[in-house]
């Protein structure tokens, strides 16, 4: 059996900490501060973070072909220039929802942005229900919707064959899978293939391993767990430091390593006393096996 160890890589305190990605050619953790509107890269050269501020809610970052990066800001798909941190729209959606936000987002094995939106939560799980939507921004920049009513976008990952999405709207407290078709995007057939502990609480963000199992943070459940999305079953629970685990990647070298996301948001100065860490990131080695490289997008 391998030790697995946790380290908090970055004490940031972020409001709420998301969509971890490796970016290989930096030797660097891209993620996000939804709350504090900010995209943040942390080197693992100099174990430093940097930050760009953006001018709204930013939940989830991508990486790109032809260099830089892809964002999602408030109900828009961006480009991210680094270096000049220089943001423009790529597509606008859901003009009309004002209290609307893009949550979660990965790019798929054809380099397409899949992306589902939100109400703006009153506090943490707590919005409008089923205001938001899950869509694709393709290579060409145009966008499909694929369903809407739902309540908060989450999770998503491939399998390794590219014929299963996975997919998690948290508030149906569910990990769901489609049918995928790589050649047009298409996803169908949803079913449940598992459905989370009450100590599990909420089902956020996923990533998928080399062994086509898959990694789940759990909201307020302070931990990560694999699952078997054949067997439905679980394979393996890791606690973390702080409940508010939001999401996971792997990366670093050979992507054997862990990184998980969290959050600080909605929580009282009693819980942030008894959890200092919170909305920190955190890197977990040990685990004995190994992820997959983040795809970029297309476009
Ligand atoms: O990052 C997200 O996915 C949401 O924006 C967060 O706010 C939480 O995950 C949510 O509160 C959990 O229910
Ligand atoms: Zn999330």
């Amino acid at each position: 059996m391998s030790s697995v160890k946790i380290e908090c890589i970055a004490s940031e305190g972020y409001g709420i900490g998301e969509s971890p990605v490796w970016d290989e050619k930096e030797g660097a953790l891209l993620c996000v501060d939804i709350a504090g509107r900010k995209v943040c890269r942390w080197s693992s050269l100099t174990g430093q973070v940097q930050a760009i501020s953006v001018d709204a809610p930013v939940s989830s970052v991508a990486l790109r072909k032809s260099g830089d990066y892809v964002i999602t800001l408030g109900t828009r798909f961006a480009a991210l220039k680094w270096k000049e941190q220089l943001v423009t729209t790529i597509a606008h959606v859901e003009k009309d929802k004002p209290n609307n936000r893009f949550n979660d987002g990965k790019v798929d094995p054809a380099g397409r942005y899949f992306a589902g939106t939100m109400a703006e939560e009153v506090r943490p799980a707590v919005l409008e229900r089923h205001q938001g939507s899950l869509y694709t921004l393709f290579s060409d920049f145009s966008v499909v919707k694929h369903f809407d009513q739902v309540d908060i976008s989450n999770g998503l990952d491939w399998s390794l064959d590219h014929k299963t999405f996975f997919y998690i709207d948290s508030l149906s407290y569910s990990v769901d899978a489609f049918d995928y078709d790589i050649q047009t995007g298409k996803i169908a057939n949803r079913r449940s293939v598992y459905r989370p502990e009450k100590e599990e609480s909420i089902p956020d963000g996923m990533c998928v391993d080399t062994e086509g199992k898959l990694w789940v943070a759990c909201y307020n459940g302070g931990r990560v767990i694999r699952l078997d999305p054949e067997t439905g079953k679980r394979l393996q629970t890791v606690k973390l430091p702080v409940d508010k685990t939001t999401s996971c990647c792997f990366g670093g070298k050979d992507y054997s390593e862990m990184y998980v996301t969290s959050a600080s948001y909605g929580m009282d100065k009693e819980w942030l006393s008894r959890q200092p860490q919170a909305g920190g990131i955190f890197k977990i080695t040990g685990l004995g096996v190994k992820g997959v490289p983040p795809y970029p997008f297309a476009g």
